[in-house]
């Protein structure tokens, strides 16, 4: 069927058609070439200006009929929490009226229409219905309104949430309901067709959001939102995701209110927690500890969403689902593998934050060095959750703890160009002026195992630096006795093959290779094979934040980070993270704008490694 389809969705018609067999989306398919797309045009979308372009869509997203074949909405996961009787929607509500916290206080905290919903009957939950009720912690903050919201919305339009979902918003911040749609609305984008109004599924969306005001720390506001969540739940099945989109430091007091006062006796409870996963070893372990005193194990979900992106989640279906690549992937045939993190902007907005973790711990323990457990972890027993996690555990396990001599830091500095001055890294006002966290760092990590013996793993990650992009290349050795190694003059390395996965912006993955420059003589240039996803793939590609949603809706864990996994991780950069903070390391300035210090090079030359992205030549 032929439809416009507005940016920046795709469909969840793309994993889980076919292959009814399998247990999950990540049974793996293979989708027929899809039609290219045409040039993306400008449309309205009710009041939002969005990206529209045509291409097919599925008349049903079977999405929605997956979720309801699963068990997934049923009581999937022992539950620590006091037991609440719920076997009725009279005594689900009854309960939260008259177990003693403040039957007041809870009815003062309903609307008029849930009040009289509680005091009148209530639409009595079918028969082996349930519910989802996703509570968004910290309702008020960036990271909500940016990628949250957003993101539930797109699992709405795509049909991926269930039949009975509410979503609520809690935060300190007064807030009616109307004034958190209001808040959200502006930052919804959605596909258009003719059949179907954007502003439909938006008005439906919204319709299905709350806000409830209150403490974090205090149970008696979280049995408010018990009470509230009950009104919405209509006596079905109850089940429950709190997503913690606060500062670290309340985790665990929102874990403990949230599991004492606002859990479902029956349905299952699970918590999404946002990095960072502490400062370091201990404080990782305090924490876990912490909220382990009120959670299991299988209830946390630890976000890292790198994991969620389009490009890392096809990791390992590169690399074990293709006979051309697993064969290569050691020592044997790889120099050294770049995991490359840049953005072109400051930390404008959040400096106050990241002055207390700064690049290292933002961004390479948890994004990049995911990436590189998944690209260099052995072949797992099966596409389990546990057994990836297993391998990724034993890869990790099995590097080397870094060291103040394996790693370079740098922090940006202001820079005039073109006119405009932009702002060094202490001109934040939320930073202080002598502040020497690093905004930029580059080091170089080992793999004492057999597949990996000697290879460095180079990892570079920095703001305000020249663009924006996230990529992993992999260098590939010489050809041994090569033939052609006259045409490529002295410099060999520059001729090896190199592997590009482009994890974004303009998601691609290009292999470089020797080739013919066809004519008569015999001259040879270096071309890629390239596959560049906007043109081979028309659907879009869904934000990170959607497929990890839905994951943990459907309890699924493979891309969340298992508390071993965390250990192992912060095992690798804790005595660094020490050294350089006890040393007082200054870092190397580097102008903002700029492609970082020059320091990165002579710890790349004392691997004998080149930067990838260093060549401003390479057009793909
Ligand atoms: N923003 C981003 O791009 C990213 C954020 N994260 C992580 O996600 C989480 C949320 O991020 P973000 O939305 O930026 O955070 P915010 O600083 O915007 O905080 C979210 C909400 O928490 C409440 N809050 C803020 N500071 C405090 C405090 N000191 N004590 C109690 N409550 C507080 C505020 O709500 P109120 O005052 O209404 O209660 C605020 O709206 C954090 O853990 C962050 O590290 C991770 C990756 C990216
Ligand atoms: O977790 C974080 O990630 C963002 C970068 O995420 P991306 O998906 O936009 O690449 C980074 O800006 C932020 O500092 C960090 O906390």
């Amino acid at each position: 069927m032929e439809g416009s389809l507005c940016s920046y969705r795709s469909s969840c018609t793309q994993s889980s058609t076919a292959l009814p067999k399998t247990s999950s989306r990540y049974g793996g398919l293979f989708e027929p070439a899809k039609p290219k797309l045409e040039l993306p045009r400008r449309r309205r979308c009710g009041s939002m200006e969005v990206k529209c372009f045509r291409t097919s869509i599925s008349p049903k997203s079977p999405c929605r009929s997956k979720l309801h074949r699963r068990s997934v909405f049923a009581a999937s996961v022992p539950t620590l929490f006091s037991s609440e009787s719920s076997s009725s929607s009279n005594s689900a509500t009854a309960t939260a009226l008259q177990d003693g916290v403040a039957t007041k206080q809870i009815k003062d905290a309903l609307s008029p229409s849930e009040e009289a919903a509680l005091e009148g009957p209530l639409p009595s939950g079918g028969e082996g219905e349930s519910t989802v009720s996703i509570t968004v912690v910290g309702a008020s903050g960036d990271l909500a309104k940016k990628k949250i919201f957003p993101a539930l919305f797109a699992l709405f339009y795509e049909g991926c949430l269930p039949k009975h979902f509410t979503i609520f918003g809690y935060a300190r911040s007064k807030m009616t309901d109307q004034e958190l749609r209001n808040l959200i609305s502006g930052t919804l984008t959605c596909r258009i067709d003719q059949r179907e109004s954007c502003d439909d599924k938006i008005d439906k969306f919204l319709k299905n959001c709350f806000y409830h005001s209150g403490q974090y720390n205090s149970e008696a506001d979280f049995k408010q939102l018990d009470a509230k969540l009950k009104v919405h739940e209509g006596g079905r099945l109850a089940n429950r995701l709190f997503y913690l989109s606060i500062p670290p430091n309340i985790f665990i007091d929102v874990a403990r209110c949230a599991s004492r006062s606002s859990s479902p006796a029956k349905g299952w409870t699970r918590v999404i927690v946002e990095k960072p996963f502490g400062r370091d070893s201990e404080s990782s372990a305090e924490l876990t500890t912490g909220l382990k005193q009120f959670l299991s194990e299988e209830q946390i979900y630890r976000i890292d969403h790198y994991l969620g992106k389009e490009l890392v989640e096809n990791l390992s279906v590169l690399r074990f689902s293709n006979l051309v690549f697993e064969p290569l992937w050691s020592r044997q045939y790889i120099r050294n593998v770049q995991f490359l993190f840049s953005e072109d902007f400051g930390t404008e907005g959040r400096g106050g934050y990241f002055d207390n973790y700064g690049i290292i711990r933002d961004i390479m323990q948890n994004h990049l060095l995911q990436m590189l457990a998944l690209f260099a972890m052995e072949p797992p027993v099966s596409l389990d959750a546990e057994d990836i996690r297993n391998e990724k555990v034993k890869v990790l396990r099995s590097m080397r703890a870094l060291h103040l001599e394996d790693i370079v830091v740098g922090q940006y500095k202001s820079h005039v160009r073109g006119g405009v001055k932009y702002p060094g890294y202490t001109d934040d006002k939320t930073v202080p002026s002598n502040s020497i966290t690093p905004t930029f760092a580059a080091a170089a990590l080992f793999i004492d195992n057999a597949r990996w013996d000697g290879v460095p793993f180079l990892m570079k990650a920095g703001k305000a630096l020249h663009n924006r992009r996230t990529e992993i290349r992999v260098q590939f050795r010489h050809v041994p006795g090569n033939l052609y190694k006259r045409s490529f003059g002295t410099d060999l390395d520059q001729a090896t093959n190199e592997l590009v996965i482009r994890v974004q912006p303009d998601e691609a993955i290009y292999l470089k290779i020797n080739n013919k420059i066809p004519g008569l003589g015999m001259r040879l240039d270096r071309s890629n094979l390239n596959l560049h996803y906007a043109d081979r793939y028309s659907r879009e590609i869904p934000d990170a934040y959607e497929r990890l949603l839905l994951d943990a809706v459907e309890g699924e864990r493979r891309l969340f980070i298992r508390s071993d996994e965390l250990d192992a991780a912060w095992a690798i950069f804790t005595p660094l993270l020490k050294e350089l903070e006890l040393r007082k390391v200054a870092p190397e300035l580097y102008p903002y704008g700029s492609r970082g210090p020059v320091g990165a090079h002579y710890l790349a030359a004392k691997y004998n490694v080149r930067w990838g992205d260093m060549n401003v030549e390479e057009k793909v």
